[in-house]
């Protein structure tokens, strides 16, 4: 089976705010702004082929004829790094729902371990399901969360990160190959402690000002 595409944006508004983003001056309120902007840059790109019906709607002189989104979108963001890609997406699609994960990679074996999932046993009624993370390194944290969502039932299943490195595509590939993976950019290599380089750090730590051991 041939890999799911993988499509980088090359918008430049998306390649100025992961700049600022990357920034290591750029303080916590600032670096949550700009992850919600991309989010939200992202997300149109990665729905533009939406399911849609026809409907229309009366202006105040005449009737207009249009379409409204038909799909029922679920946000799986991966904790915690993935909660203001999520916030901001539902604004965008505020009918959409959420299903939280909570991945944390060991930082001595950086495996991926799940510590919150509470929807296992619930296959939600989804047409498609975006899997948020701004960061795909090694790809565990992200194939674990997509292994996940595939158990519920969804079918139709997308990944949106900001930065990634080849060797998480490559992975995250491998492992579910039908899964278009929707990218801001991806970066050099990978450090030896897992961390993307440039990357920009431990995002969850950059978006919530912690400080992980
Ligand atoms: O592709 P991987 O090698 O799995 O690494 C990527 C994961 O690492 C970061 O989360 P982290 O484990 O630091 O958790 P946090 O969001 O709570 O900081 C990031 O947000 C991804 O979830
Ligand atoms: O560079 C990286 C790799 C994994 N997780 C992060 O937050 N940053
Ligand atoms: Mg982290």
């Amino acid at each position: 089976m041939p890999p799911s595409p993988v499509i980088i944006s090359r918008h430049p508004l998306i390649a100025d705010k992961l700049l600022r983003l990357r920034d290591k001056e750029t303080p916590p309120a600032e670096f949550r702004r700009l992850i919600r902007q991309l989010a939200q840059l992202l997300f149109v790109e990665a729905t533009s082929d939406l399911e849609t019906k026809p409907t229309s709607v009366r202006t105040p002189l005449a009737e207009c004829p249009g379409i409204r989104l038909a799909s029922r979108i679920g946000f799986v963001p991966i904790l915690r790094a993935g909660m203001g890609m999520a916030e901001a997406m539902l604004e965008l699609v505020p009918d959409s729902s959420v299903w939280h994960i909570g991945v944390a990679r060991n930082h001595e074996t950086l495996q991926p371990e799940v510590y919150y999932e509470r929807f296992s046993k619930l296959p939600p009624n989804l047409d498609i399901a975006f899997v948020l993370d701004p960061m795909l390194a090694t790809g565990g944290s992200a194939i674990e969360a997509v292994a996940r969502v595939k158990e519920w039932g969804v079918k139709k299943i997308r990944f949106i990160g900001l930065i990634a490195a080849n060797e998480g595509i490559k992975a995250l590939q491998k492992a579910h190959p039908k899964v278009p993976v929707y990218l801001g950019a991806i970066d050099s290599h990978l450090s030896e402690k897992g961390y993307i380089i440039p990357g920009l750090g431990d995002a969850g730590d950059r978006e919530f000002g912690s400080i992980s051991e």
